[in-house]
């Protein structure tokens, strides 16, 4: 949100992911943990997608500026996604009608990078010493922000044990 100068952020709890083979947790579960983690006045946990009834992230922007057309939305994700960003439903859609956000991840900085998603938009790309700049920025736009990383990934942390049907017991 800083980085970006973004005036909130709505943290999207996937009812599940299009290109994962396996079902996440329950979205209630899900939605109530990330809500006991992230408490701040500006983000928001939310299940919108279970509302819009869509899975895509295309489909879910379409929707959103639908039903939010005065509300200037920006696409937030890991490096790891970029890195298969061309496999995504009608992704040039999403590059076409949204900035785009970019976190560093450890492990796929490079191959976020040198992506196809990258390597076509790259005339697109805002300097990451410009970043403030996104929000307000006409999409195609989009951003790589080299953020503190932290080398964890979900998968991890389902497996290390503690966690039973991918949930934090209370
Ligand atoms: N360590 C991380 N650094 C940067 N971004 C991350 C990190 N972990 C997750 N993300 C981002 O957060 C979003 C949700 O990720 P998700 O919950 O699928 O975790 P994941 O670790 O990528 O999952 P998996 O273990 O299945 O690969 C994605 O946009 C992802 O890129
Ligand atoms: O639209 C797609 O084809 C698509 C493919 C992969 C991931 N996504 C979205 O990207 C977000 C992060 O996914 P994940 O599994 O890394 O948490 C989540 O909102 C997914 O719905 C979207």
């Amino acid at each position: 949100m800083k980085a970006f100068e973004l005036d909130r952020v709505w943290w999207l709890v996937s009812p599940g992911n299009p290109l994962k083979r396996h079902g996440p947790a329950p979205l209630d579960q899900r939605v109530n943990a990330a809500q006991a983690l992230m408490q701040h006045p500006r983000v928001e946990v939310t299940d919108i997608e279970a509302l819009t009834g869509t899975r895509a992230t295309a489909d879910t922007l379409t929707a959103l500026q639908r039903l939010y057309p005065r509300v200037r939305f920006v696409w937030l994700m890991g490096a790891d996604n970029l890195a298969q960003f061309h496999r995504w439903k009608d992704w040039r859609l999403i590059m076409d009608s949204v900035p785009v956000g970019v976190m560093a991840r450890p492990g796929d900085r490079i191959s976020a990078r040198m992506s196809p998603a990258a390597r076509l938009y790259r005339r697109y790309r805002i300097d990451g010493q410009a970043r403030h700049l996104l929000g307000r920025a006409q999409a195609p736009a989009w951003c790589f922000v080299n953020v503190p990383m932290v080398d964890v990934s979900s998968t991890q942390i389902r497996t290390r044990g503690d966690w039973v049907n991918g949930v934090l017991p209370e």
